[in-house]
């Protein structure tokens, strides 16, 4: 394939006139475990001593994600192909050659043996070097986890004012992926300092600051990962035919379910019970002792997003365009109401009862918050997605020596 050349409409010195001089481009690519993302952001800078601001944001997404290509590394290459054609038309020729593109994996990656995610990252490199945009070294890596969180903690801090001037009250941050989640904050306590395990610490500079921030990824405790898990097949030999059979399914239940390129067969109790309470305890075998519990977490509010986001939005507890504020106690609310009602609620996936339990019991027994603690359940903030993907921008022009 040909690299497109920049065309010469321009001498070398002037902008078109509707371009700012101080305006700028990052290509950001989020290689999720059920989908590929990309987040093509402007920025512009006014001073080099206010903060970057964030212009605006395209965005679009394929499904399913990389890992699912695993197999067939080429045609997983070409999925991300088809989102970068977009950046050629979003970003002005003449800064092409100065706007980063880079491409970050998470869990599913994660959980491919390193051949295989191997083989799909260097495919997804080549693309990059055919395309006109600045490929940095590492362009095309799998996320350490504990970054995910942190990155994704830089986004909503920045997005909600939280970065700039004094009087910094931070939020933490809540993330649900299909095979990881996330916990972020920053401690006000001596005490968390003291009673956290030394690698659930990260200090962390942003933006001339130094920020010491609780943050761990648990792995295989993303939504998809526990619901193998719940129904004992997470990280099993799966023998072929082999049926797996939960509480938390519609009795009558037989299907078959495809995560990260293999073949499970699942199904209601057919016999045994079903419903919120024998789910309850199902679930609670994944999750309990399996988390660290911070003290001070349970009296804070925290921004979840990802599934608690989409599930919530699924059974009308949030709007879908707006997100909304909830207590966890709404989600234990809504998973009894669909658990002891399955019937009801067999238009929509099968595992709606399993996944809302599945947060619950996250919440409450795995992370150890209130009843009452208050989640603010958000997909944007002044139209600009809250993902990891702007803190990664940040990071990755702060390194390239493009922003202050
Ligand atoms: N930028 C985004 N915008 C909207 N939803 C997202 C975004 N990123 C992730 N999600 C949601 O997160 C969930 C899955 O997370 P994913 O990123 O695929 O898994 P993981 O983080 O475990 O690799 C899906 O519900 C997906 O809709
Ligand atoms: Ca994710």
């Amino acid at each position: 394939m040909r690299r497109r050349e920049r065309p010469d409409f321009f001498p070398p010195n002037v902008c078109p006139i509707n371009a700012k001089a101080n305006t700028f481009y990052g290509i950001m690519f989020d290689a999720g475990s059920t989908g590929t993302r990309i987040h093509i952001y402007t920025f512009v800078q006014k001073s080099p001593e206010d903060l970057p601001e964030v212009e605006g944001e395209i965005f679009e997404s394929v499904k399913p994600g990389l890992s699912a290509y695993a197999d067939q590394p080429e045609k997983g290459a070409e999925s991300v192909k088809t989102l970068l054609d977009m950046a050629i038309d979003a970003v002005p020729p003449h800064l092409w050659k100065k706007t980063p593109v880079v491409l970050k994996a998470t869990a599913g990656l994660r959980l491919l043996s390193e051949e295989k995610a191997e083989a799909l990252l260097s495919e997804v490199k080549e693309v990059f070097e055919e395309s006109p945009f600045l490929v940095p070294e590492d362009s095309v890596g799998i996320m350490d986890g504990s970054h995910e969180g942190i990155l994704a903690w830089i986004t909503v801090n920045f997005l909600t004012g939280q970065l700039s001037g004094q009087n910094q009250q931070t939020v933490g941050i809540l993330d649900l992926g299909g095979a990881s989640t996330q916990i972020t904050f920053l401690p006000r306590f001596e005490e968390t300092l003291k009673e956290t395990p030394g690698d659930f610490l990260t200090s962390f500079e942003m933006f001339n600051k130094t920020y010491k921030l609780y943050t761990h990824s648990y792995l295989g405790f993303g939504l998809k990962a526990a619901r193998l898990a719940t129904l004992g097949a997470f990280n099993m030999e799966v023998v072929d035919g082999q049926m797996f059979r939960s509480s938390c399914l519609p009795k009558q239940l037989e299907a078959e379910w495809h995560f990260g390129g293999v073949k499970y067969r699942y199904g209601g109790n057919k016999e045994g019970e079903t419903g919120f309470k024998p789910c309850y305890l199902e679930v609670l075998k994944v999750v309990k002792g399996k988390l660290h519990q911070p003290e001070e977490i349970r009296g804070s509010s925290f921004y979840a997003f990802s599934y608690y986001y989409d599930r919530a939005a699924d059974t009308n507890l949030i709007d879908y365009e707006r997100g909304g504020v909830l207590e966890v106690r709404d989600f234990e609310r809504k998973a009894k109401e669909v658990c002891d009602n399955m019937e009801r609620y067999n238009s929509a996936s099968p595992f709606l009862c399993m996944d809302l339990t599945y947060i619950t019991v996250l919440l409450k027994e795995g992370f150890g918050f209130r009843d009452n603690t208050v989640l603010q359940l958000t997909k944007k903030v002044n139209d600009i997605e809250t993902s990891w993907t702007l803190g990664a921008t940040f990071y990755l022009l702060q390194s390239l020596g493009m922003t202050y």
